[in-house]
């Protein structure tokens, strides 16, 4: 059969959260941290996600990056239902398809900066020579390979951030969660972040997630998103 050329492609959907309720137990107390959220994210979307504290944000991201479970609903990663994974599918889940980055860098402070964003190919079970080869090369694209050497404690707040984000995309990542990545970061630093996203986000096709609380970050997103108590709104 002939294809007619001008159907638009629907571009797929690398995510879908149908119904996602997260509830938190406080001794007697629930939280309802997500309330029946429904989510699509295509694949190669860079999406923002805006609201006040607390309104559930980073649960958003901890049960789309497989960090917690939901209490109902469901999350489909490329066609398949993160709830169905075992152990090992979502150890996997969490460190080939998701990249993590987060406000407070989490750097291993007595590690290198070229060894902390190689890291993550050493727990594959890459030999370090190789890992250590491929950090460089990621080094290179956040323009960080003068820091190579140097501790966390002895670069930029940016710098640490620029080394996150290269841990965070050393595996490959099909998707990439940043959670505030810019919020201990001043204004210039925090441009240089965004703009990475913005390219890497262009140059690679990644999909990127990321909470913020800065409007201004959200305009480098294709999509701004805003959560009210455990909501999503368009
Ligand atoms: N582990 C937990 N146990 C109990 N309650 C929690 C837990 N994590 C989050 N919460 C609660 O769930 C709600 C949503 O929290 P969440 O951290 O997702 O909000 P947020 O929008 O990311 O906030 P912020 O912008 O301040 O980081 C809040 O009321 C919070 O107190």
């Amino acid at each position: 059969m002939q294809k007619n050329k001008d159907v638009p492609v629907q571009p797929q959907s690398l995510i879908i959260l149908r119904g996602v309720t997260k509830i938190y137990h406080q001794g007697l107390e629930e939280v309802k941290a997500l309330r029946d959220v429904d989510l699509k994210i295509a694949d190669g979307e860079f999406v923002a996600v805006t609201g006040k504290s607390g309104c559930g944000k980073s649960t958003l991201l901890h049960v789309i990056g497989g960090l917690e479970n939901v209490s109902a609903g469901s999350i489909q990663f490329q066609g398949r239902d993160l709830s169905r994974f075992d152990d090992v599918q979502l150890t996997r889940y969490r460190r080939d398809q998701v990249g993590i980055v987060f406000q407070s860098f989490n750097l291993m402070p007595l590690l290198t900066i070229v060894e902390n964003v190689a890291l993550p190919q050493i727990l594959r079970g890459t030999p370090s020579h190789e890992a250590l080869r491929l950090a460089g090369e990621w080094l290179r694209r956040v323009n960080l390979t003068h820091r190579r050497n140097h501790k966390p404690h002895q670069v930029s707040g940016g710098e640490m951030q620029r080394a996150a984000i290269a841990r965070a995309l050393i595996n490959r990542p099909a998707l990439l969660l940043a959670d505030e990545p810019t919020g201990n970061l001043d204004s210039t630093h925090a441009a240089q972040v965004l703009q990475l996203f913005a390219e890497l986000h262009r140059q690679e096709r990644l999909t990127v997630v990321m909470v913020t609380h800065a409007l201004e970050a959200a305009q480098f997103a294709d999509r701004t998103l805003k959560m009210q108590d455990g909501r999503l709104h368009p």
